[in-house]
C-alpha cells in the first residue's frame, strides 16, 4: 500500500463560464450562482465549497495570477506540480488552459502565460549570476557578492504531450499514423515513467508551445482516425526542467521537476448521451479513470486538510491515469483542480455532477 508524503499540497477550484449563444437560443437560463468571497457555488438548493472560485467575469489573467504563481514557485524551486482541468465537453477546459488556436493576448490560457513566465524568470535568473560572476571573476569572490542564494548556472527544458484513451497510452509526439500503445514501468526507487515517450528540448515559450500545438494536432487527427473525438482520452502535457545551481562554496546541485498539465476527458454522462456499443464501452473506461482521479484528489486533499502529517492510503494503482500522474502528486507537490462548469439550466445535470 502507497503512503503518499505528507507535504503535498492540492487545491479544488470551480470556474464558471459565461452562457454561450447556443445556450441562450436554446432558452438556457443562468441558474449556477458563484460566490468567489465565500468560495461557494449554488445550484437549486445545493451550495458547494471549493479552495478557490471563479464567476463568468473572472478573465484568463486573473485566474492565472489566482491560481499559477505558487505552482510556479514550487516548480522553479524543484518540486513538481500539476493542474487538471475537469468537465463536460464546451464547458471551458481549453479556453482555461489555453491551446484554443488563435488566442489572443487576453484570452491566452493557463499553458502560455506559464511558460512565458518561466522562461522569463529563468533567463532572469541565469542573467543574474553571469552578471555577478562577470562582477567578481574569482569563485570566492562571487561567493562573497551573494553568500546565501545558489545561483543559477544552467538549465535544459523539455516537453512530452501524451494522451491516455481507455487503459492506453499514446504519444502525441509520435507522427505515425498506425502509433502504438506504450507501456507504464516502475523503477526500482518507485518513480514511473512511460517507456519510450518523446521529451522534446525546447529552448523558450514560442517552442514550447509549438510542441503542445503539434500534439494538438496530432490528437485530433487520431481521434478521427479512431472515430471518437478528441475530448474522449485525457491530454497529458508536461514540461521537464533539469537546473544546476551553484552553492556559495561552488558546489554544483542538479534538480529535476515536472509542471504537468492534464486536460481530462469529456464527464459526460452515458444516460444523456445516450451512448451505445463501443461508445459505452468508451465511456465505462473514461468514468473508471476519473472515479480512480477523483480517490485520489480526495485522499490528497483530505491529506492536505488534515496537515498533520497523518498518512492518507491514496489509490494510485487503481488506473493507469492516477498510476501516470503519481510522481506528479508525490512528494512536496502542488496541485490545482480546476472544474469547469456552465452556468445553464440546460446543463444542470453535468453541472451537478461535476460539482
Ligand atoms: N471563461 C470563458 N469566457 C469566454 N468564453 C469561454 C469561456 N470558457 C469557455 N468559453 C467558450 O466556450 C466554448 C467551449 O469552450 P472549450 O472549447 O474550452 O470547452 P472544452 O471543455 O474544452 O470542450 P471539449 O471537451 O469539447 O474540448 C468555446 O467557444 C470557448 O471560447
Amino acid at each position: 500500500m502507497a503512503a503518499a508524503p505528507s507535504s503535498s499540497q492540492v487545491r479544488v477550484g470551480v470556474r464558471i463560464r459565461p452562457i454561450t449563444c447556443k445556450e441562450s437560443s436554446e432558452g438556457g437560463k443562468q441558474v449556477v450562482e458563484a460566490n468567489s468571497f465565500d468560495r461557494t457555488v449554488s445550484l437549486s438548493k445545493r451550495k458547494f465549497t471549493y479552495d478557490s472560485v471563479f464567476d463568468s467575469n473572472v478573465s484568463n489573467e486573473d485566474l492565472y495570477s489566482s491560481v499559477a504563481p505558487p505552482l510556479l514557485d514550487a516548480f522553479l524551486n524543484g518540486y513538481n506540480a500539476t493542474i487538471l482541468a475537469y468537465g463536460q465537453t464546451g464547458s471551458g477546459k481549453t479556453y482555461t488552459m489555453g491551446s484554443e488556436a488563435g488566442s489572443s493576448n487576453d484570452t491566452l490560457g493557463l499553458i502560455p502565460r506559464f511558460l512565458d513566465a518561466m522562461f522569463a524568470s529563468l533567463f532572469d535568473q541565469k542573467n543574474k549570476s553571469v552578471q555577478s560572476v562577470l562582477k567578481s571573476p574569482s569563485k570566492s569572490d562571487s561567493a562573497d557578492a551573494n553568500p546565501q542564494s545558489p545561483s543559477l548556472v544552467g538549465f535544459k527544458v523539455s516537453a512530452s504531450f501524451l494522451e491516455v484513451y481507455g487503459e492506453d497510452i499514446f504519444d502525441l509526439l509520435d507522427d505515425n499514423d498506425d502509433r502504438e500503445s506504450l507501456k507504464l514501468r516502475e523503477k526500482e526507487d518507485g518513480e514511473v515513467f512511460v517507456v519510450g515517450l518523446r521529451k522534446t528540448p525546447v529552448v523558450n515559450a514560442a517552442a514550447a508551445m509549438e510542441v503542445l500545438n503539434t500534439g494538438t494536432m496530432n490528437r485530433t487527427t487520431a481521434a478521427t482516425l479512431m472515430n471518437h473525438t478528441s475530448s474522449r482520452s485525457h491530454a497529458v502535457f508536461t514540461i521537464h526542467l533539469q537546473q544546476t545551481t551553484r552553492t556559495a562554496e561552488g558546489v554544483d546541485i542538479t534538480t529535476s521537476s515536472n509542471m504537468t498539465f492534464v486536460d481530462l476527458a469529456g464527464s459526460e454522462r452515458m444516460k444523456k448521451t445516450g451512448a451505445e456499443g463501443e461508445r459505452m464501452k468508451e465511456g465505462i473506461k473514461i468514468n473508471e479513470g476519473l472515479l480512480a482521479l477523483g480517490n485520489v484528489i480526495n485522499a490528497l486533499a483530505d491529506e492536505t486538510r488534515l496537515n498533520s502529517g497523518e498518512k492518507v492510503y491514496v489509490p494510485y494503482r487503481a488506473s493507469k491515469l492516477t498510476r501516470l500522474l503519481q510522481d506528479a502528486f508525490g512528494g512536496n507537490s502542488q496541485t490545482h483542480f480546476l472544474a469547469c462548469v456552465s452556468p445553464s439550466d440546460t446543463n444542470a445535470s453535468e453541472t451537478i455532477s461535476t460539482l
